[in-house]
């Protein structure tokens, strides 16, 4: 029996990401929370023939309180793709002032009604919307590091996708060989390509002009669809997809399943309280606390995460990136972590 609770379950990325979670097996109740039409998607959604349970909650009206809760109770996985998108001429950072309130409080409302589940974070700016789901729980005395996961998938999809175009192979044989580390925005986003033999081979074979492209394609992707969407939002299905195999991952390690691929896939992380992740930061992350890293997953949590620098053959040049990386990540964890500090919750 496993809820999963989606919120901002009516949005571009929450109506396809909850379809795909109507059709796991292992889901026995999919929760839909939304300010608008949670009623109508569940409605929709409860018509697949599919044995879990959709439900629908929705806000009368400000004051309800009632919704949430009924959304969230003995929930063990919520996932939050609630909040604004971005426009064309916008960063990831332009999204702080409206989806940082809304993570923050919604985050509130789980550490007190289903303070044992594990959240994956979609809403953007990932990079500072994380820390203030720790912050958050935190301050509420629930913090469970191991079940915080900020998802930065879709940056694994997109490099998957972009190499296997450009050394010719099927991209969905590069999940588990290839992998990527750092944040979600622009340059903090940090692709490793020489982790196996086999393909570093392949690798070493395109020029460096579109090594460089494609090192960009990977870290800009995101404002490729926000242009070619033209104001109507940003990736939604692509994320959907992305989110749903990091969601699936989390729930066949809840069936005791352990994820197949040689690398799994990374995630956006607190390390300090993870096994070693505090001296990892201390070595290489200059002690920035959160970054995102392979990790391995038991029982719906991290039960630990693969060194990048130990295990995955980072290049001269990917050390140079994570040093980008690093500063654009201190900031926004900063921003993060004080919009808490002077919250009420
Ligand atoms: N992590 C990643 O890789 C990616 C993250 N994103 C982010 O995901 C977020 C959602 O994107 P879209 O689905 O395209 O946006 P959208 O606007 O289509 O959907 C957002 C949904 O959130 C709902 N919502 C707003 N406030 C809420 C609240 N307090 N509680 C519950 N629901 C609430 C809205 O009613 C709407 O249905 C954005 O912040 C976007 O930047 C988008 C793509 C990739
Ligand atoms: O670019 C955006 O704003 C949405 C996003 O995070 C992505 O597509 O990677």
């Amino acid at each position: 029996m496993v809820k999963v609770t989606v919120c901002g379950a009516a949005g571009g990325i929450g109506q396809p990401l909850s379809l795909l979670l109507k059709l796991n097996p292992q889901v026995s109740e999919l929760s839909l929370f939304d300010i608008v039409n949670a009623k109508g998607v569940a409605a929709d959604l409860s018509h697949i023939n599919t044995p879990a349970v959709v439900t629908g909650h929705q806000p009368a009206n400000k004051e309800d309180k009632t919704a949430i809760v009924d959304a969230l109770k003995g929930t063990d996985l919520v996932i939050i793709p609630a909040g604004v998108p971005r426009k064309p001429g916008m960063t990831r950072a332009d999204l702080f002032n409206i989806n940082a309130s809304i993570i923050r409080d919604l985050v509130a409302n789980i550490g007190r009604t289903a303070p044992n589940a594990a959240i994956l974070i979609i809403s953007n700016p990932v990079n500072a919307t994380v820390p203030i789901a720790a912050e958050v729980l935190k301050k509420l005395g629930v913090f469970n590091p191991r079940k915080l996961f900020g998802v930065t998938t879709l940056d694994s999809v997109r490099a998957e996708t972009f190499l296997g175009e450009l050394i010719n192979v099927n991209p969905s044989s590069l999940k588990g060989k290839i992998s990527v580390i750092g944040g979600h925005s622009g340059d903090t986003i940090v692709p490793l390509v020489n982790v196996t033999p086999e393909i570093a081979s392949k690798v070493a074979k395109i020029s460096v002009a579109d090594y460089e492209k494609f090192i960009h394609r990977v870290q800009f992707g995101g404002d490729e669809v926000v242009k070619a969407k033209n104001g109507a939002g940003s990736a939604t299905l692509s994320m959907a997809y992305a989110g749903y195999r990091f969601a699936e991952g989390v729930l066949s390690s809840l069936a005791g399943q352990s994820s197949s691929s040689a690398i799994p896939d990374s995630s956006y992380i607190y390390l300090p309280e993870i096994p070693g992740g505090k001296e990892f930061s201390a070595k290489y992350l200059r002690g920035v606390d959160f970054f995102s890293v392979p990790v391995v997953l038991e029982k719906g949590e991290i039960k630990s995460f693969v060194n990048p620098f130990e295990k995955l053959k980072v290049s001269k040049q990917e050390e140079g990136f994570v040093q980008v990386a690093l500063a654009g990540l201190e900031s926004s964890i900063a921003q993060g972590t004080n919009f808490v500090a002077g919250s009420k919750l």
